[in-house]
């Protein structure tokens, strides 16, 4: 089993969230959406250390109201940079030489599964870079900002939207994030620098559901995934909850 070390960004600004909570501490049916994403790992006899990745100016209000959890799961936090790639290349950093792999896994994501993670984990140790993806199922269309005008339909044979976890040798995302001011912005994900650095990556199939909180809308629908799963499988197998804090 290699040793897996999983990078969580939470620094954005949530600007397309709004409100005055940025997404990743808002509450999702009972707990902040950055710990239904950390607790996915952080609980898995493969992870060997989880890095939280946050903005500074959240940094403090965070240790108040989330501190006994990090001291608990073992999650060191990070600084975050102003773009997504310079939050990571900061984790990326504290990473010690004894992993084999480094997950990234976006904050907002918190409906992964253990058997998503298990296949994208498998197939980054077989193959040694690995993402969850979906292929594209809708009609794509190119459309002129100003006028709402189609400019063009865009063949989606071959398209994929890309998920996290995003998975890879830890030398080899190294290596890529070294080079990262060669790759043309924008840089969205981290796959797009291993690809750029020369790199195979593999896709794994995702899940519609693991979908990344973008929109108030995304977070509505992200709670009523969970209370339908709640009826179902997840209260045959609860992960493990922090809700005594008493207990900390
Ligand atoms: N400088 C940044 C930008 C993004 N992220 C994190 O990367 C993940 C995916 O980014 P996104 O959903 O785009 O979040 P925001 O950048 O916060 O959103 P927006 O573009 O609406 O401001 C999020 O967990 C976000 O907190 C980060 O750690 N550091
Ligand atoms: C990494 C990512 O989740 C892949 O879909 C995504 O690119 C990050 O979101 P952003 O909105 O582009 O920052």
């Amino acid at each position: 089993m290699p040793s897996v070390a999983v990078v969580i960004p939470a620094a954005g600004q949530s600007s397309r969230f709004g409100g005055l909570e940025k997404k990743p501490f808002v509450s999702l049916d009972g707990r902040p959406v950055w710990q239904r994403s950390a607790e996915l790992f952080w609980n898995r006899p493969d992870v060997s250390r989880v890095y939280l990745v946050l903005s500074p100016d959240d940094r403090a209000d965070f240790r108040a109201r989330f501190g006994h959890l990090i001291a608990f799961a073992n999650v060191e936090l990070v600084d975050g940079g102003a773009e997504r790639f310079e939050s990571v290349a900061n984790a990326l950093a504290r990473v010690p030489s004894g992993v084999e792999l480094i997950a990234v896994h976006d904050a907002v994501r918190p409906l992964g599964t253990p058997a998503l993670i298990d296949a994208v984990f498998g197939a980054a140790a077989e193959h040694g870079a690995a993402l969850l993806a979906v292929p594209v199922a809708d009609t794509l269309k190119r459309v002129d900002a100003a006028t709402n005008r189609v400019v063009g339909t865009t063949p989606r044979t071959g398209l994929w939207q890309a998920q996290t976890p995003q998975v890879f040798r830890r030398d080899w995302l190294l290596d890529a994030y070294a080079r990262r001011a060669d790759v043309p912005q924008p840089v969205t994900d981290d796959a797009q620098l291993v690809e750029a650095a020369g790199y195979p990556v593999v896709v794994v199939p995702g899940s519609a559901t693991n979908f990344k909180i973008t929109t108030r809308d995304d977070l509505s629908l992200a709670e009523l995934i969970l209370k339908a799963r709640t009826g179902s499988r997840e209260a045959d197998q609860p992960p493990v909850r922090f809700d005594d804090e008493a207990k900390w």
